[in-house]
């Protein structure tokens, strides 16, 4: 199902939080959100996801206002992983993931309820955690722990394989390196599938490395728009993070621009 923005704009107490967008992520494809802290990424997947409505402007889902959708609808097409996953109650891990299942699994059988409970908390490396109280994760497993609900949210809306659309707040933030790996294998696999995927990312050679699209934001505006190679270049780092350096990488095999802070790593050597 594609999803479209048409000149979506979000004030918030007399400021412009997002100017008049335009923007698309079609099934199958992987788009990245990037931008400096407060450029308004998170408002645009909030706006993306439906749980906030634009100030003026449409977002189109599968060709229909996304306004007009139940929130039982929405729930079936697409799933939100926050920036911010607090776990205050001590539900217990398993409990925590078929929250997921609120809505999309009711006309499923709890045996196959659990199986997609162990099949989603298995895919983001959670196997062994179902028993235990969500209060006690550290912070990268319970944010693990709320990607597998939202992945029993779509599974349970049977958008598992197909038209579903994953959006995800900084999915990276939390996480080491193999988990890192682990979740952007999650995103391929679905996007493999034909779902869409919309990441907010600060790392920006995830983005180069695994997005079939890359959207800059900054000051609430779409600053530029396109494939990776195409987008992330020593002139977007300088005009939109402010970051002078003289050089990236250009990976071998695929062709995808790799960021190097190459400017920090002189300074360093020169300090050994
Ligand atoms: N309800 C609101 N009222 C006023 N300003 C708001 C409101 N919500 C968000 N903002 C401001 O809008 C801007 C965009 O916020 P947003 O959370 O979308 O940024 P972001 O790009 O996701 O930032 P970060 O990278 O730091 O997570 C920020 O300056 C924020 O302070």
């Amino acid at each position: 199902m594609k999803l479209r923005l048409e000149e979506c704009c979000v004030v918030r107490q007399s400021k412009t939080l997002l100017e008049s967008l335009y923007l698309s992520v079609k099934p199958g494809e992987i788009l990245a959100i990037i931008g400096p802290n407060g450029a308004g990424k998170s408002t645009l997947l909030r706006v993306m996801s439906g749980s906030i409505q634009p100030t003026s402007g449409t977002v189109w889902l599968g060709g229909r206002n996304m306004a007009e959708f139940s929130g039982m609808e929405l729930a079936q097409h697409r799933a939100l992983l926050a920036q911010e996953c607090t776990t205050t109650a001590r539900f217990s891990v398993q409990d925590l993931v078929s929250m997921g299942l609120t809505y999309t699994g009711k006309h499923i059988v709890r045996k196959k309820k659990n199986e997609i409970i162990e099949s989603v908390l298995d895919r983001v490396g959670l196997a062994d955690f179902g028993e235990r109280d969500s209060t006690t994760l550290s912070g990268g497993e319970r944010q693990r722990a709320h990607l597998a609900r939202v992945l029993a949210q779509l599974h349970g809306g049977g958008e598992s394989r197909g038209a579903g659309i994953l959006l995800l707040d900084e999915p990276l933030a939390a996480q080491d390196l193999a988990h890192q790996k682990l979740i952007m294998e999650c995103v391929l696999a679905y996007a493999a599938q034909g779902g869409s995927v919309v990441l907010v990312l600060h790392d920006l050679n995830w983005a180069a490395a695994c997005a079939d699209t890359i959207a800059v934001l900054s000051r609430g505006r779409l600053h530029a728009q396109g494939k990776p190679v195409e987008v992330l270049n020593i002139h977007l780092l300088a005009e939109v993070f402010g970051v002078q350096s003289r050089n990236y990488v250009t990976h071998v095999g695929t062709g995808r621009p790799f960021i190097i802070p190459h400017d920090l790593m002189e300074r360093s050597s020169l300090r050994t």
